[in-house]
């Protein structure tokens, strides 16, 4: 329930989700809300349609049945997810020969927001003009971490964002994310690992996939 004094639904509303990728049904009628400051944790065993459910509210692909709608204060009920998403997949997408802060800089233009605030938030501003190919695993997650903090959307969908972390970057992720939803935030978030997310939400995607065909 929503906590907004003039809006009575929730923030997001993820309803009946279905998917089909091949020939399964990976997402059956999933249905969850998600409201400002809040965090979803996502888990599942491989291949329950973790990255798939990301995937499509972050619009990256058609849902096969049910409505992914989001409430505003002002404008009322819409099904426009593009500009208030940011997506983290399994890829970091930081071009190898460009310096991390040209990576970062469109993002950053686009949406007047700060790189040097992003770099340091992660502790990559000492690494801002080594080109990206020279970093490690885990300084080009953290890179991709900062991408998510440009973009000022509202809603993170982060796919095992601490992959290649070690114990001192996962801790201070856990502060990016702790101050994402102190200013209103919202975030779904994929791991298999432990994360520093109190207060989460847990929504377990069951394992079982019914063959539409056979
Ligand atoms: N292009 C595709 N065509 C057919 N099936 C696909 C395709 N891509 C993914 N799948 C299937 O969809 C199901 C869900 O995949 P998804 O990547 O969403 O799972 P996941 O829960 O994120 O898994 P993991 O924990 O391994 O990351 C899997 O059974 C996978 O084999």
């Amino acid at each position: 329930m929503s906590t907004h004094p003039h809006r009575i639904a929730p923030r997001l509303e993820v309803r009946d989700l279905s998917v089909i990728r091949g020939e399964r049904l990976v997402l059956d009628a999933v249905s969850f809300n998600v409201d400002d400051g809040e965090a979803i944790l996502l888990t599942g065993p491989n291949g329950a349609g973790k990255s798939t459910l990301l995937r499509t509210v972050a619009g990256l692909r058609r849902p096969d049945g049910g409505d992914i709608l989001w409430h505003d204060d002002e404008t009322g009920e819409s099904d426009t997810t593009a500009p208030r998403v940011a997506y983290l997949g399994h890829q970091d997408a930081l071009k190898p020969g460009l310096t991390l802060a040209e990576n970062l800089h469109l993002t950053a233009r686009l949406n007047g927001t700060s790189l040097e605030a992003a770099l340091e938030a992660v502790d990559l501003l000492a690494l801002a003009e080594l080109p990206a190919r020279l970093l490690s695993a885990g300084q080009k997650r953290r890179g991709a971490i900062a991408r998510i903090l440009l973009t000022d959307a509202r809603l993170w969908l982060l796919d095992e964002p601490s992959l290649g972390l070690d114990a001192d970057a996962v801790e201070r992720f856990g502060t990016v994310l702790a101050r994402h939803r102190a200013a209103g935030g919202m975030m779904i978030v994929t791991t298999h690992v432990p994360l520093p997310m109190p207060e989460t939400r847990k929504l377990v995607l069951p394992a079982q996939h019914r063959e539409l065909f056979s």
